[in-house]
């Protein structure tokens, strides 16, 4: 039995201030903890140059006949793209977003019960990458791995049960989803699942599991000074992402700087994370984002992080690989690189890359 994600963190605490979170609504002001500056965060400020291009991700049909090709490029240039066409009903999208502005708008005392562990994954609390940054995010979150019956019994003691199968029914369409990007992204490169000796050994997606990150940023008194989420880069191979119909979502690219994602009505996001890059053998970017806040309007967003389960060795697609094009990484697994995540953040990609010899 592969170790599972739940136990990723075991031994590996991280503290993070859950019994300071605040009650939004009640600060009218921002807190000095909150205001970010250039320092916090080396590309808090990076502006595009010349100013805004109006370059968006692509917005993907999945029904169109050149789809694979499309995601391909996407996956390239942006690391990053929005599909339509997906095949999630409507009714469970909306279904997802009442259940996340239900959870957050319980009061503070009661989400608390549901507070994620130091070494745990599952929870309410601020996002894990908070411990590398010195400023406070304006959000909040709550992670599901495995069954939420626990958590979710101390949040709705009464409601819990329905609750559940939203989550259930949203996570199995997920994994479907991210399977099918997955090998449609892995297409346009010439790679099928008999290229991949770990998917082709376990059909029926055996080899996957997921984690569901729900997040909520509140109304904000001085948005252009606060960060929703700070920069990152998703520790996973796809993550399919929905948001609610706020702004805020912004993803880097060196050539244009922060770029907004428009909230498209019933359209998922998805971001390429390290894991996919590593497949690749670096032709696919895992893609840099953050979240902004705003002063009007509250934002919800729902993100599945998709990866394999914890046994399987991620490593450069061999067909992707010759004498010329030398795998960029050594093999790792999710729960390796989860760690080396915890601990090194942003320099982790670089902490498996192999180095020519010269
Ligand atoms: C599977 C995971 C990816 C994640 C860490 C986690 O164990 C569960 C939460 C995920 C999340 C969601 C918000 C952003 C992020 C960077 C974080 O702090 O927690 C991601 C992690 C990741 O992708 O590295
Ligand atoms: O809220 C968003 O748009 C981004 C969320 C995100 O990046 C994450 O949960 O990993
Ligand atoms: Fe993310």
């Amino acid at each position: 039995m592969p170790a599972m994600l739940t136990d990723v963190f075991r031994g590996h605490p991280i503290h993070l201030p859950h019994s300071h979170q605040p009650d939004f609504t009640s600060l009218r002001e921002l807190p000095d903890s909150y205001k970010w500056t250039p320092k916090d965060d080396l590309l808090f400020a990076a502006a595009p140059s010349p100013p805004a291009t109006g370059e968006n991700i692509p917005l993907i049909d999945l029904d169109h006949p050149d789809a694979a090709n499309q995601i391909g490029h996407a996956c390239r240039t942006w690391g990053a793209f929005q599909i339509a066409n997906h095949g999630v009903p409507l009714g469970l999208l909306q279904d997802i977003e009442f259940l996340t502005g239900s959870l957050f708008g319980l009061p503070v005392q009661r989400k608390l019960k549901a507070a994620r562990s130091e070494t745990g994954v599952s929870g309410y609390g601020v996002a894990r990458i908070a411990s590398f940054f010195n400023k406070k995010m304006w959000s909040e979150g709550f992670t599901i791995t495995g069954s939420p019956l626990n958590d979710f019994r101390k949040l709705w003691p009464q409601l819990h049960l329905n609750y559940c199968d939203i989550v259930e029914e949203y996570e199995e369409q997920m994994k479907k989803l991210a399977s099918k990007l997955m090998w449609l992204a892995l297409k346009s490169l010439g790679v099928s699942e008999e290229d991949v000796e770990w998917a082709s050994l376990n059909s029926d997606l055996n080899w996957a599991q997921a984690a569901l990150q729900l997040n909520h940023y509140p109304v904000c008194p001085e948005p252009d000074r606060a960060m929703g989420l700070a920069a990152h880069t998703d520790s996973t191979l796809l993550t399919i992402l929905y948001q609610n119909n706020t702004a805020g979502l912004q993803v880097f690219r060196d050539d244009l700087g922060w770029v907004t994602v428009p909230p498209v009505p019933g359209s998922l996001v998805v971001n390429v994370g390290d894991l996919f890059h590593i497949l690749s053998n670096g032709l696919f970017k895992s893609v840099l984002h953050r979240a902004r806040v705003n002063q009007t309007r509250a934002r919800l967003s729902v993100a599945f992080l998709w990866g394999p389960q914890s046994d399987i060795k991620i490593s450069p697609v061999p067909k992707l690989v010759s004498p010329v094009e030398l795998p960029l990484y050594r093999s790792v697994t999710w729960t390796e690189y989860l760690r080396t995540k915890a601990t090194h953040f942003n320099k982790a990609l670089s902490m498996i890359r192999n180095h020519r010899e010269e």
